[in-house]
């Protein structure tokens, strides 16, 4: 079995839809399973993907949390390990990714891993270890403007150098498509990190344990590179990879759509975000979240948009409602000492929204944002999903269990999807 982890939820999704297509009976356990709690028993499953949210803890957390997740894969039956974090990596200098993968190749006492965010489906590519997002480098890409981790540099050894205690080496283009990738990692597992073969040196030499960056432009390359890694106890990267790894071949699940009301609740901040906010606004009816409201009278602002999209339900049960966090730039406030940040507020605000509006009969949800989502789902108490039909790359609708009412939910990473996203991926549904 593949045991996978991810940092945040909508990365759980993106993996697990990933691992689905490739042929994986997958299942996606939200946080660390109790062996009773999953209805799909890992003997019955090709794949574990348990979705944490450690992407912006505090790091010791988020390695202890990822610690208990690989103790319970490895008790399921895994027999490897994907870790899995953003293709657009990320995290900050403290973390997360670094400390979880340092973590995570000690327990397994594995000295070699990989580091690959490339996922070029999304646009995501990795050349002489810059990290590109549709072209552009990442630290001059919209994520220099992330509320919680904006990515101001492009360069994926620096950043995870700067995190991580492993030595860390970045292999380039020419070693992986010249099919020498697999004698590339065979002569650094063995230590000799002066390998002819290798483009680039050694950017620290830490622990024993060597982290190396691998440039992928295209799907070709990932595949490549899973071949190239089938035999480590460790990956780490982006839901690309997984293009490269094989299941028995198990069916797709088909979700059926569920009658009755429909919502978009969008914590993130992103640009792809923004631009399918800007679509849906003229299609259904919004509200934007009031953060000087919630800071005030948290209850009657989350009370006041509940009327409100129910009345709008009476009216048109067919549109969905969308609240959202963010509809310019300008509208993200910076954490200010002294008060509770805009962050917390949006996340316990969507999730509180996301319980009362499936209180009130609302079975389908769109969910925009990672931090987001985590917080949705934990809020909603779903304890595990099954994948279903894909809608975008990395965007799939998902299907799970809250307190006995079953819902379809559509947990989008900022970054993904197209701009008519939000209405558009419910007819994705049949
Ligand atoms: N107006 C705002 N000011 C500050 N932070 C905000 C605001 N709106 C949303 N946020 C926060 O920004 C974060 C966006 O992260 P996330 O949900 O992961 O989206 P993405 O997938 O785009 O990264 C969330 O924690 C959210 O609560
Ligand atoms: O790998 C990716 O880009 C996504 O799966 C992901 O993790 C995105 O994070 P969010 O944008 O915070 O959802």
């Amino acid at each position: 079995m593949l045991g996978a982890l991810a940092d945040d939820f909508t990365g759980a999704t993106d993996l697990a839809m990933a691992l689905v297509a490739r042929g994986f009976r997958t299942v996606v356990s939200i946080g660390v399973p109790s062996h009773e709690r999953l209805t799909v028993l890992p003997e019955q499953a090709d794949a574990v993907v348990i979705a944490l949210k450690t992407r912006t803890i505090e790091p010791s957390a988020a390695v202890a949390a990822s610690r208990t997740a690989l103790r319970a894969l490895r008790r399921m039956g895994a027999t490897r390990i994907y870790d899995k974090y953003c293709s657009t990596f990320d995290s900050t200098p403290a973390g997360n990714i670094g400390p979880i993968l340092d973590a995570l190749a000690s327990d397994l006492g594995t000295s070699l891993t990989v580091v690959v965010p490339s996922f070029p489906a999304a646009g995501r590519t990795v050349v002489d270890g810059q990290l590109y997002v549709h072209g552009t480098p990442l630290g001059e890409s919209p994520m220099r403007h992330h509320p919680l981790t904006p990515m101001t540099d492009s360069d994926v050894p620096r950043l995870l150098a700067a995190q991580s205690t492993a030595s860390v080496v970045q292999v380039g283009l020419g070693t992986v498509r010249s099919g020498g990738l697999r004698e590339a990692l065979e002569s650094l597992r063995s230590e000799s990190l002066r390998s002819e073969s290798l483009r680039s040196e050694s950017l620290r030499r830490g622990d024993e344990v060597v982290a190396v960056v691998v440039d992928a432009q295209s799907e070709d390359d990932l595949v490549t590179i899973a071949a190239a890694t089938a035999d480590l106890p460790l990956i780490t990267g982006g839901s690309g990879l997984a293009l490269g790894l094989s299941g028995p071949g198990a069916p797709p699940v088909r979700l059926s759509a569920h009658g009755g009301p429909k919502a978009v609740l969008a914590g993130s901040a992103s640009a792809a975000t923004r631009g399918q906010i800007a679509h849906a606004q003229a299609l259904m009816p919004h509200r934007r979240l009031d953060i000087a409201a919630l800071r005030a009278d948290f209850e009657g602002a989350v009370a006041g948009l509940r009327t409100w999209a129910v009345r709008e339900w009476q009216q048109d049960s067919e549109k969905p409602v969308l609240v959202y966090a963010v509809g310019e730039l300008s509208d993200v406030q910076p954490a200010a000492a002294g008060e509770v940040p805009a962050s917390d507020l949006v996340e316990q605000a969507l999730s509180r929204l996301a319980s009362e509006f499936a209180d009130a009969g609302c079975r389908q949800m769109i969910v925009a944002g990672g931090e987001t989502s985590g917080a949705v789902v934990s809020a909603l108490n779903v304890r595990e999903l099954v994948i279903g039909q894909p809608v975008a790359a990395g965007v799939t609708w998902a299907q799970g269990d809250s307190r006995g009412r079953v819902m379809n939910l559509l947990l989008k990473s900022g970054n993904f999807g197209d701009e008519d996203l939000m209405s558009g991926a419910w007819t994705v549904l049949s």
